[in-house]
């Protein structure tokens, strides 16, 4: 018999579901992704770590969960809110339920919310932090405790937390219909170092289908150590929390661009770029997390639909003369891009990788590799 769940916000909300995944209970900050397919990317991506995610498309868990298509080994977000999970998954590449997999890695989910409810009251008041209890005892008041007692995200640095804790290099390249995930017949031209803040996989294989031979390496890795591996450029990787603590982070960022390295940085690595180069980040209402955002290119003129997850953003209002705006999101007109006037270095909010989402901001890993072979000229 399906077992009752229960989800409580920090403003005294109270949802009843039905719990799909681990026993247990979990707390953290609630957000909304709007994306449409990809749950198991979205699950994966370690930017959720202390994130419970609700999926706003109605139906989850439809095509199961394979593999393959992982952005990381471990699922780092504390919780799974959902409306619907199909009593059948059925996918050609399906290995196991999505009910099994939250089990298998202890992480708890709830279905049959309102999730239309509960996004619409995330949008209103902003990013909650909320209780998920799938145990037992259904106690509301000690969940809304155990809610209001969450400190919150701002001011928690998670990047050395869910980083890889040991040097390592990174050969594989993206997934390919009835191939899978393939290694570039060709030996790479460019040593990229890649700081993992928490990585999602796809960049590391976009980058290595563009000829890289990647070096990933922890987020606490000394600048020194870095520039002595003789890289022909510095990639920032995503990654959960604030980036305002990552002291470490913006001080190695700030030698390496000094350095006159090619750096490209992506979401948490663009937060950071920007701190290196003077700039402040701030704590956004409800973030943006979805794979239909319009971000426009500010020097082309084009709109892309674009894929995103951060809960941070840079302000505009303190970046120096040394920054350029290169994107801005037409959801709300937020900061998504920038680049130095004074070094080969630049970065971009949203996420190129899509995995999952539209490809549209793809060609920005090119824009790296041109800024690279300019750097060997
Ligand atoms: N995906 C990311 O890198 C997220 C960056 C940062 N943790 C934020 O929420 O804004």
């Amino acid at each position: 018999m399906a077992n009752s769940a229960l989800l409580v916000l920090e403003d005294g909300s109270v949802f009843k579901g039905t719990a799909i995944g681990a026993t247990g209970t979990a707390v953290g900050e609630v957000v909304f992704n709007t994306s449409m397919t990809g749950y198991q990317e979205i699950l994966t991506d370690p930017s959720y770590a202390e994130q419970i995610i609700t999926l706003t498309y109605p139906h989850i868990g439809n095509t199961g969960i394979n593999l393959e298509d992982v952005e990381a080994d471990q699922i780092r977000s504390k919780g799974l809110i959902i409306r619907e999970l199909p009593l059948i998954a059925s996918n050609f590449r399906q290995t196991q339920s999505l009910s099994d997999y939250l089990k298998q890695h202890n992480v708890v989910g709830i279905a049959d919310i309102d999730t239309r409810r509960l996004t619409r009251l995330l949008r209103d008041k902003g990013a909650q932090n909320g209780c998920i209890v799938c145990t037992d005892e259904l106690d509301e008041q000690a969940a809304l405790q155990q809610a209001k007692a969450y400190p919150g995200l701002k001011g928690m640095d998670l990047a050395k937390e869910v980083c890889s804790k040991e040097i390592s290099q990174w050969d594989g390249g993206v997934w390919k219909l009835g191939e899978g995930y393939v290694k570039p017949a060709e030996a790479p031209k460019y040593h990229v170092v890649a700081y993992d803040y928490g990585v999602k996989h796809n960049i590391l294989r976009m980058l290595v289908d563009r000829h890289c031979k990647i070096t990933l390496v922890p987020a606490q890795t000394p600048a020194d150590e870095v520039l002595a591996m003789q890289p022909d450029g510095v990639f920032l990787s995503n990654g959960p929390g604030d980036p305002e603590p990552c002291d470490y982070a913006v001080e190695a960022i700030k030698t390496i661009v000094d350095a006159n390295i090619p750096t490209f940085g992506i979401c948490l690595g663009h937060q950071l770029l920007a701190i290196a180069s003077g700039a402040k980040t701030v704590k956004m209402k409800f973030g943006h997390h979805g794979a239909n955002h319009p971000v426009k290119d500010l020097q082309k003129g084009n709109v892309m639909i674009t894929s995103q997850n951060h809960g941070f953003a840079v302000d505009e209002s303190t970046l120096g003369d040394n920054l350029e705006i290169t994107h801005i999101s037409l959801f709300d007109k937020s900061l998504q891009g920038i680049h130095r006037k004074d070094k080969p270095a630049f970065s971009f909010q949203g996420h190129p990788e899509a995995s999952p989402g539209p490809q549209d901001a793809g060609p920005l890993f090119d824009h790296f590799i041109d800024l690279i072979k300019q750097a060997k000229q």
